[in-house]
């Protein structure tokens, strides 16, 4: 018997959570791989068993996955799970680092309406439906997430701009979640992603009351037909029309 629709929000927190007890499990026990051989393993264990589970629980679902082939079946279907196995690939590969994450989110009829980060390396699965208060902002710059293995010349102009602290950490989900536990006032990025890297970490922000866009402010659109979806913005509300404004200027 599948779950009630009400329940899509638990469905993507006990996906997110088993898929990332498989994650540490491979990662601690597979001390024989290291580099493209233990990322490879992550992806595709991680992959393997989210599929399995969403076969099981939302048969009736379509799934757009980063690492399954792409079904075209998404695009007539009035519910598709977006997921990422494992975003922050390389920071898996590199123990003990703690910033990689399980996306799933689920899109309906136009609108992401559940998601879940899971931080399995932390313990933690942050949830749309379980929003937590964001911490008070501490006086001084910016701080803005930014990725530690490729940061994007924009955004480190748009620090300049903005007299921010850059803060490089890996995984757009780790880094859109470090916006909601007070860790960075805002996650900016451009020049390449695609939707199963911010599907999960924007349904969660919505979920905590931010209001993710695209970098000319428009807004995030999800089960399109091409899956590139290369820039975002994720940002406290404090510091949010600092960021914008700062942004329209760059354009
Ligand atoms: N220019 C780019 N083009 C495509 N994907 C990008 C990208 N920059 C970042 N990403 C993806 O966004 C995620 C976070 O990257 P980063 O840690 O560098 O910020 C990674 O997902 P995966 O780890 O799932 O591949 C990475 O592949
Ligand atoms: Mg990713």
């Amino acid at each position: 018997m599948t779950d009630s629709p009400a329940d899509d929000h638990e469905v993507a927190a006990a996906v997110a959570a088993e898929a990332g007890r498989a994650l540490v499990a491979v990662r601690a026990e597979r001390t024989d791989l290291d580099g493209a051989d233990l990322k490879d393993l992550g992806d595709r264990t991680s992959h393997e068993l989210i599929v399995r589970l969403l076969a099981e629980r939302r048969p009736d679902d379509a799934v757009l996955s980063e690492e399954g082939a792409d079904d075209p079946r998404r695009l007539a279907a009035h519910r598709v799970w977006i997921v990422d196995p494992l975003d922050g690939t390389r920071e898996f590969s590199e123990r003990p680092r703690d910033d990689w994450a399980v996306h799933v989110a689920l899109w309906e009829d136009g609108s992401l309406v559940a998601g879940a980060v899971g931080l399995p390396a932390r313990d933690v699965v942050h949830r749309m439906d379980r929003p937590a208060d964001l911490p008070p902002r501490p006086d001084g710059p910016v701080r803005l997430a930014v990725s530690r293995s490729r940061p994007p010349a924009f955004v480190v102009e748009l620090a300049e701009r903005l007299g921010a602290e850059l803060v490089p950490m890996g995984s757009a989900g780790v880094k859109a979640m470090a916006v909601l536990d007070g860790t960075v006032d805002a996650y900016v990025h451009a020049g390449g992603q695609y939707e199963w890297d911010s599907a999960a970490p924007v349904a969660v922000a919505i979920g905590h009351g931010l209001a993710p866009t695209r970098v000319d402010g428009s807004p995030l659109e999800y089960n399109r037909e091409n899956p590139w979806l290369p820039d975002l913005v994720v940002a406290r509300p404090e510091v949010l029309a600092e960021v914008r404004a700062a942004l329209d200027a760059l354009a």
